[in-house]
């Protein structure tokens, strides 16, 4: 089941600059975290309620280079969403007629925790994230 609005991710060109504007609004905003299997480096703006996901490309092959290329400036990439169960999410996306990206099987992300994304095609044209709460 999905259930909290874990984060939005925006790509950004300028991982430094962007963090150092949302610490200047007052915001908590974390260190650096490199995740090399995801081919991004993040960094995250923590709110009450939710938090923002600030995304960098990161290595020759990262999935947003693509996006920074049509987006130069930055821009919104992906909602990601908590689920209670992350193992039945790729069947419940495939029974919906969702393509999960990947080879279909979770990683871990940013938190530690199994995630799965789904086709912005499939979902509106907004890439979807699912993490296990
Ligand atoms: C780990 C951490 C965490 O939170 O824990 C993360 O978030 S990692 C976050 C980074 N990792 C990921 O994003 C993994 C999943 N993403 C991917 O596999 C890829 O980004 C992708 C397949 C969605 C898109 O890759 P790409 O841009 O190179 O592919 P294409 O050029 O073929 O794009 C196919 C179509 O999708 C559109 N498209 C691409 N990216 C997005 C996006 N973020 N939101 C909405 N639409 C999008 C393109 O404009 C194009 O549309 P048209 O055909 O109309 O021109
Ligand atoms: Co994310």
């Amino acid at each position: 089941m999905i259930t909290w609005l874990n984060h939005v991710a925006i790509a950004v060109p300028d991982l430094d600059a962007a963090a150092t504007k949302y610490r200047s609004l007052g915001a908590e905003v974390s260190d650096p975290q490199e995740l090399p299997e995801h081919g991004v480096i993040v960094v995250f703006v923590k709110l009450p309620n939710t938090k923002i996901e600030l995304l960098h490309p990161l290595g020759e092959a990262s999935p947003i280079s693509g996006f920074l290329e049509r987006n130069p400036g930055g821009g919104v990439h992906h909602l990601c969403f908590e689920v209670t169960e992350i193992s039945e999410m790729a069947g419940k996306l495939s029974e919906i007629g969702a393509r999960v990206l990947g080879d279909g099987s979770a990683k871990i992300g940013a938190h530690g925790k199994p995630v799965l994304f789904a086709h912005p095609k499939d979902f509106h044209g907004v890439l979807v994230e699912f993490e296990q709460t």
